[in-house]
């Protein structure tokens, strides 16, 4: 079977064509394949398919085998891959996800899409539909305890769950401790991703991750979209505005005509491979 390994600011999955090639067990594989030692070494796997309501179709599957509804520098990638591989000669692509159909802005340079604007759709912050325990309108800067300390959470779905939580530093955060006390946490039916967020300036936030499902990773599209949200939610930022990741920066804007936040980052090539059996 064969493979294309790609990354958006670090965060690495490992890609295979659907037209192409036939899945049995993608949780299994996502497993064996992302394993950074004994498989090819990847944040998780990624299915590019067809779609009978988009122009393409993506699974995305974490390190751990678990799925994710979407994922927001993964779906760059496939922008990239589908274009530059010849699967379409268009420049605005539509994408079925587990959180919708996305549509995705090429941004096309030298013959190949190295960046992609994506319409990540309207922020969820119903308590219940992201989901997080606890009632309410809005989960908005409520204070949560996790491992004996009290952390100021706001919650945000980008279509997967997030919780955002800011703080003077992120550098010395303990996340590999940290990350699965919240992750697993019982505040969270369907488990969460969690963000570590320093407020550098009314436009400009730093942030670390805890993905559900992979641990720590270089970035993350839909967190940084969740982290942007969540600090207008809480009056440290303008709607528009730099995510700085492990990984690199994102540009985010939270729209205030339709509701929507916009993505726009880069999408890259890392190599090709072929798995025996
Ligand atoms: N890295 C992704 C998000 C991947 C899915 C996430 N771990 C989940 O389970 O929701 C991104 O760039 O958005």
């Amino acid at each position: 079977m064969k493979f294309t390994k790609m990354q958006g600011l670090g965060n690495d999955y490992i890609y295979i064509n659907c037209f192409e090639e036939h899945l049995e067990r993608p949780e299994e594989l996502s497993r064996k394949l992302s394993d950074r030692h004994f498989g090819v070494g990847a944040d998780g796997l990624i299915l590019i398919g067809p779609s009978k309501t988009a122009d393409f179709k993506m699974e995305m599957y974490n390190a751990d085998g678990s799925s994710g509804e979407m994922c927001g520098n993964g779906i760059r990638c496939v922008g990239r891959y589908v274009h530059d591989r010849g699967l379409t000669d268009q420049e605005t692509i539509t994408v079925e996800t587990g959180a919708g159909i996305k549509t995705l802005r090429l941004h096309v340079e030298d013959g190949k899409a190295k960046k992609a604007t994506v319409d990540m759709g309207e922020p969820i912050l119903e308590p219940e539909k992201i989901p997080v325990l606890g009632g309410g309108e809005r989960f908005i800067a409520r204070s949560v305890e996790v491992g004996g300390r009290e952390w100021t959470v706001t919650c945000v779905s980008m279509g997967n769950p997030h919780a955002v939580i800011f703080v003077p530093e992120t550098e010395a955060l303990n996340l590999a401790e940290i990350g699965p006390l919240f992750e697993f946490h019982p505040l969270f039916p369907n488990r969460i991703n969690t963000e570590f967020v320093k407020v550098l300036d009314g436009e400009t936030l730093q942030m670390r991750v805890w993905e559900r499902g992979s641990g720590e990773t270089m970035a993350c599209g839909t967190g940084a979209c969740a982290t942007l949200v969540a600090a207008v939610l809480n009056g440290f930022c303008k709607r528009s505005g730099t995510v700085r990741l492990l990984g690199g920066t994102l540009q985010i804007t939270w729209d205030e005509g339709d509701n929507h936040v916009y993505m726009t980052g880069p999408a890259e090539f890392v190599f090709d491979g072929s798995i025996a059996d």
